[in-house]
């Protein structure tokens, strides 16, 4: 029983095979030939180089759909192959020229040949059940071929006719090809793969006149201070389909991983962009893919850019990338540098050029907090680079607010999450030379979480909530008998409208406050996160004023609240306790509808009473 040998295989089968687990797309067709014509320019220009031919060598690659002969030419202008082989990589499946080439022309590995598996070029059935090859190869007397293959996987091979050195590969399609149809998709998918190949790829078609399909010398490759930044502008509004200017971009290198390309910051002004920026991938100048999450950490794909890194395979599938580079991890290494690139570049901007880091703020704001959340590596160095703008409209760091404000020593620092909602408390705020921070963006709020988190002894107050130490309210010991008055006054004539409020009577610095709403942070914070989560409707004030304990703060230094104080004129009181609490309610964006009518109507009352008088 005991044998060894090699494993046999049913050749027919092959095709299918390929057809089934390799390729699910019919692009790949295009993408393998063409690959195949740039390795074959590649190959004959490295020769030429090498014998110092005094001629000037320029490949380049044609793709034409002819109509008359119902088929697809890919030619192209490289290397040719001899009979001997056609016969060695093409009647073999699985044989692969690229390695003998790098072995016999003494090639090192960093040279941008393409194929390697050696099976490519069998995608081609994938859109014909006949193909046919015409080459002749650069070699001096070797006779023109003629390869002709059917789907059954039967081939002849003859002496060809082409004269010019090179391979023309010809895919004979059914009448009912989609290509006859519609040749715009060729095109497109030439563009798609090959828009950054340096060899000079032209389209032709039935009304459609020969033209070049890529991009040889991209304006992004040049040297940095060779770039105009016009043109660059176009070139990215035509590449990524944007129709705003870069913010600004920035090109990077890692020669160790061999690793190069350029990000654009998108300009998210008009807030209409999706919100995944587009980074596409190329490799050895041919496109692989977009915004590949093993390869582009997440926060990266936020924004607009290209990668290229010829050390990555053309993948059949994504995971294989990470499969066959496991030895160097390219796929890690290239994530880790991308993350370090855009750190480095904003923390530069930050560091040298805080004017520029301001300007640009508005419109980076939500991807530097948000990429802070999301890396850790940008967190680390970011963090401390977040900047809010204060009520005057300077931007801070919150350390550099901490350090300037007053608040030095218990590290509190008011905010504004909404600078509407809050504009009574901002006025306030303002009237008593006192400063807060904007925190008007969403992502602020988790932003912020994270913040006191990472930084224990920093709180962060909204500017309606736990105020009164800011006035430094407190309560004298002559005063305590008013405040007890006063209290039950206002009591009495709220009644049931007090809800869940608590009084407190103070006797605040500020005289100009009469009273006011003040909530508990922690206790709001939990209010808002339950409704984030549906817990409690946005609308029901009654159901938030459970959850957040508030407090009406009573300032006895106030004129109407000395008048509410002295008075014994129970239908003045009652309307200007409940004209006050509405006001504070108004003031935090809680008069609730039913009330607003009783508001209107004592406001008029109140009028008519001034004008009587
Ligand atoms: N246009 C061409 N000009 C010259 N040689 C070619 C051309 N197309 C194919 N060949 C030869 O045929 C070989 C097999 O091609 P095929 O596309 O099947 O595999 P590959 O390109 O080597 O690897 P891969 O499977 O990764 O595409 C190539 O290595 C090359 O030597």
């Amino acid at each position: 029983m005991d044998q060894k040998g090699m494993l046999s295989i049913e050749s027919r089968n092959v095709f299918n095979i390929l057809k089934k687990w390799l390729y699910t797309e019919q692009d790949i067709v295009f993408r393998e030939l063409i690959s195949n014509a740039c390795d074959a320019i590649e190959k004959l220009s490295k020769i030429k180089e090498k014998e110092r031919s005094s001629t000037v060598y320029k490949g380049n690659i044609s793709v034409k759909l002819d109509i008359n002969k119902n088929c697809l030419i890919i030619s192209d202008n490289g290397i040719g192959m001899t009979e001997e082989e056609v016969q060695k990589y093409i009647n073999q499946i699985a044989f692969s020229g690229a390695t003998d080439f790098i072995n016999n022309n003494n090639q090192t590995g960093n040279d941008t040949i393409i194929g390697h598996f050696g099976v490519g070029f069998y995608s081609s059935f994938m859109i014909s059940d006949h193909v046919a090859i015409e080459t002749k190869s650069y070699q001096e007397n070797e006779q023109a071929v003629r390869w002709d293959c059917l789907v059954d996987m039967s081939f002849s091979m003859k002496e060809g006719c082409k004269s010019e050195t090179g391979t023309d590969v010809i895919l004979y399609l059914n009448d009912s090809s989609p290509y006859f149809k519609k040749p715009t998709l060729i095109f497109d998918i030439i563009k798609k793969y090959f828009i950054l190949s340096k060899t000079e790829i032209y389209f032709e078609a039935p009304n459609i006149q020969k033209q070049l399909v890529n991009i040889t010398e991209p304006i992004f490759r040049l040297n940095e201070n060779l770039i105009n930044q016009v043109e660059m502008n176009s070139f990215y509004r035509e590449f990524f389909s944007d129709i705003s200017d870069p913010l600004f971009w920035f090109k990077f290198e890692s020669v160790d991983i061999g690793v190069k390309g350029i990000l654009f910051f998108r300009n998210t002004k008009n807030n209409t962009e999706e919100l995944d920026g587009k980074i596409k991938v190329f490799s050895k100048g041919v496109y692989i893919g977009e915004n590949i999450s093993e390869l582009i950490p997440k926060f990266v794909n936020l924004q607009n850019g290209i990668i290229e890194c010829d050390n990555l395979p053309l993948v059949v599938s994504r995971n294989s990338i990470r499969e066959e580079n496991s030895k160097e991890n390219i796929v890690d290494l290239i994530n880790e540098c991308l993350s370090q690139e855009v750190t480095i570049y904003l923390n530069n901007m930050f560091e040298q050029h805080r004017d520029k880091y301001e300007a640009y703020w508005p419109n980076i704001n939500a991807f530097v907090k948000y990429s802070i959340l999301q890396d850790k590596i940008f967190a680390s160095v970011m963090a401390k680079k977040a900047i809010f703008m204060d009520l005057s409209g300077k931007y801070y760091t919150i350390n550099e607010y901490i350090e300037k404000s007053k608040n030095t020593e218990t590290k509190e620092v008011y905010y504004s999450s909404d600078a509407v909602e809050q504009s009574y408390y901002i006025g306030i705020f303002k009237r008593c030379g006192l400063n807060a921070l904007l925190f008007d963006h969403v992502i602020d709020q988790p932003f912020m979480r994270k913040y006191e988190v990472i930084n224990p002894s920093l709180k962060f107050i909204r500017i309606d909530s736990n105020i009164e130490a800011l006035f430094n309210g407190e309560i004298k010991e002559e005063d305590k008998e008013n405040a007890e008055v006063v209290t039950n006054k206002i009591k009495k004539f709220l009644g049931s409208r007090l809800g869940n409020i608590r009084l407190k009577a103070s006797s605040l610095q500020h005289e100009s406050i009469s009273i006011l709403i003040i909530n508990d942070e922690k206790s709001r914070r939990l209010a808002d996160m339950m409704e984030i989560y549906g817990l409690i409707n946005a609308t029901d004030f009654t159901a938030r004023e459970l959850q957040s304990k508030s407090t009406l703060l009573i300032n006895l230094n106030n004129d109407i609240v000395r008048f509410i104080l002295c008075s014994d004129n129970e239908d003045l009181l009652n309307i200007i306790i409940n004209q006050l609490f509405d006001l504070a309610l108004l003031n935090q964006q809680a008069l609730e509808p039913e009330d607003i009518e009783s508001f209107v109507n004592r406001s008029e009352n109140l009028l008519i009473r001034t004008i009587k008088k």
